[in-house]
C-alpha cells in the first residue's frame, strides 16, 4: 500500500515595517502592507510532517508532541480546508491521481525553539503545515499562492513562505485574493544581514497579538495616520534600500517602524505594552552604538526591532556581530555561555565591552537573566521540503516521540 506523506520546514520571519490591524478578521486581511526579513532555519525552524491516509478517522495535529484541538472553523481547520480544496482541484483534472482529498490526515509538527514566546511561531509553524501538505498534496502551487493560506493560519505566516527579504502586500480585494506574499529580493542578494535575538526574560504575554491589534483598529487614532500618510512611504523606501543595499536606510526606517508600532500600542484605549525596561536599556545601546559611529563620520550600523513583546531583534551586517555581542553582554551578562554558530569568538569566551567612544552610562548594567539568552543567527532560505528520514510520524501513523 502507498505511503501519502510529505515534510517539510520553514523559517521565522522578523518584520521591519509592522503589520498591525485587520480590516477582515476572518480572512486575515491587514489594514497595512508590512515587510520582513526572512531568518535562518538553520537555527530556527517548525517542521511538520503531514499523512493522508484512508484508516484515519479523524483530521488530527500533534505540536511539540501534544495534540491540538482543530476546531471546526477555526485557523487550523480553514488552512487545512483550503489545501484540501487545492487538492480536490488537482484531482478533478487528473481522475488517475489519488484522492488524497477525501481523506482524513495526520499533522505532526514540532518547533526548534520556544512556542507562544514572542518567537513567530505561528508565522513558522503555519508556513511549515501549508508547505508539508502542499508536498503531500503534490500542488503546483507558487509560494505566493500558498501564502494566500497561511496568511489565514496568521497573518505574519504568509511572509515565511520566501527566504530573504519579503513583503506581504495588503491587496484591495474583499475575498482576499491580492493580499499574499512577495520576495523583494533573495537571502543571496544581501546574505551579510545577520540578526542578534535578545530573548527578555518575561512572564507570559499579556496581550495577544491577533487580541490586542484589534483593539488598537477600534480605539487608536494614531493608527489611522500610520496606514494612510506613513506605512506606503516607508514600504517604498525600504523596499529600495534592501535593492541598494543601503543599511543606513534600512536601519533607519526599520527602527522608525519598530518604534511606531509601540506608539500605536500605547495610543490604544487601554493602553498596551509590551516593551520593558530591559526592552528600552537595549534601544539606549544600539542607539548610543549607532551615536559613535555616525558621530565619526559613518554611518548606522544596527537596527533594533520589537514584536509583541519585550524580546529585541538586532539586524546588523555581519561585520559587526561581533561588537554588538560584547556590548550587550557587558550590560547583560549571560548565566550561560554564548552560543557562537558562526565562530566569533574562536572558542575564547565572550569579555563584555564597548566601542570607544561609547557613554557608558546610557544604561545601567543588569543583573543576571535579565536577557536570557542571545540567539545569532541570519536572513535565511524560504520552506524547505525534507526527506523521508526526517518524519516525525511513525509507521503507525503517530508522532515518533511524544514529549
Ligand atoms: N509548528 C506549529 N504548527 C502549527 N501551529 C503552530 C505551530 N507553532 C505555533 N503554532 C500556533 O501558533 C500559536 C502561537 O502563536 P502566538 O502568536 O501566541 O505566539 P508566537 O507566534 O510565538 O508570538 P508572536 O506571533 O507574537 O511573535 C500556537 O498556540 C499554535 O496555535
Ligand atoms: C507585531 C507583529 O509580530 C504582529 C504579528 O501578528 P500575528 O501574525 O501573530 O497576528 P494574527 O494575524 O492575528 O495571527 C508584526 C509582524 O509580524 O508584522
Amino acid at each position: 500500500m502507498s505511503l501519502y506523506q510529505a515534510t517539510a520546514s520553514a523559517p521565522v520571519n522578523i518584520a521591519c515595517i509592522k503589520y498591525w490591524g485587520k480590516r477582515d478578521t476572518k480572512l486575515i486581511l491587514p489594514t497595512n502592507s508590512s515587510l520582513s526579513v526572512t531568518l535562518d532555519q538553520d537555527h530556527l525552524r517548525s517542521t511538520t510532517t503531514s499523512r493522508a491516509d484512508p484508516s484515519f478517522s479523524e483530521d488530527k495535529l500533534w505540536l511539540n508532541g501534544k495534540l491540538d484541538e482543530i476546531k471546526p472553523g477555526g485557523r487550523l481547520w480553514t488552512c487545512i480546508s483550503e489545501m484540501k480544496r487545492m487538492r480536490k482541484e488537482v484531482e478533478d483534472q487528473k481522475p488517475n491521481e489519488p484522492k488524497l482529498s477525501a481523506m482524513h490526515v495526520h499533522i505532526c509538527s514540532h518547533n526548534n525553539f520556544p512556542t507562544a514566546a514572542g518567537l513567530a511561531s505561528s508565522a513558522s509553524g503555519f508556513a511549515a503545515l501549508v508547505s508539508s501538505l502542499a508536498a503531500l498534496y503534490k500542488l503546483p502551487a507558487s509560494p505566493s499562492t500558498l501564502s494566500l493560506i497561511a496568511r489565514q493560519g496568521s497573518g505574519s505566516a504568509c511572509r515565511s513562505l520566501f527566504g530573504g527579504f519579503v513583503a506581504w502586500e495588503m491587496g484591495s480585494s474583499p475575498d482576499g485574493s491580492d493580499s499574499l506574499a512577495v520576495e523583494v529580493a533573495p537571502r543571496d542578494h544581501w546574505p551579510e544581514i545577520h540578526a542578534l535575538i535578545c530573548v527578555v526574560s518575561d512572564d507570559k504575554k499579556g496581550t495577544s497579538s491577533t487580541s490586542g491589534m484589534q483593539r488598537t483598529v477600534e480605539t487608536s487614532a494614531l493608527l489611522q495616520h500610520r496606514i494612510k500618510h506613513v506605512v506606503p512611504e516607508r514600504m517604498r523606501a525600504i523596499s529600495a534600500a534592501i535593492k541598494e543595499k543601503n543599511f543606513d536606510a534600512f536601519a533607519r526606517i526599520t527602527m522608525q517602524d519598530s518604534n511606531q508600532f509601540h506608539a500605536v500600542a500605547l495610543d490604544t484605549d487601554p493602553p498596551i505594552f509590551y516593551m520593558n525596561d530591559v526592552s528600552r536599556a537595549i534601544i539606549a545601546l544600539v542607539t548610543e552604538y549607532n551615536r559613535v559611529s555616525v558621530e565619526a563620520g559613518g554611518k548606522l550600523k544596527a537596527a533594533y526591532t520589537y514584536d509583541a513583546g519585550p524580546n529585541a531583534v538586532i539586524y546588523t551586517p555581519q561585520e559587526n556581530v561581533k561588537e554588538i555581542v560584547d556590548m550587550v553582554v557587558k550590560y547583560f551578562p549571560q548565566a550561560q555561555p554564548f552560543k557562537d554558530p558562526f565562530g566569533l569568538f574562536k572558542g575564547a569566551g565572550v569579555q563584555g565591552g564597548v566601542v570607544e567612544g561609547f557613554n557608558t552610562a546610557v544604561a545601567k548594567q543588569f543583573e543576571v537573566g535579565a536577557v536570557k539568552t542571545l540567539i545569532h543567527t541570519r536572513v535565511g532560505d524560504g520552506p524547505r521540503v525534507l526527506g523521508e528520514e526526517e518524519a516525525l510520524l511513525g509507521a503507525n501513523g503517530l508522532p515518533k516521540t511524544v514529549a
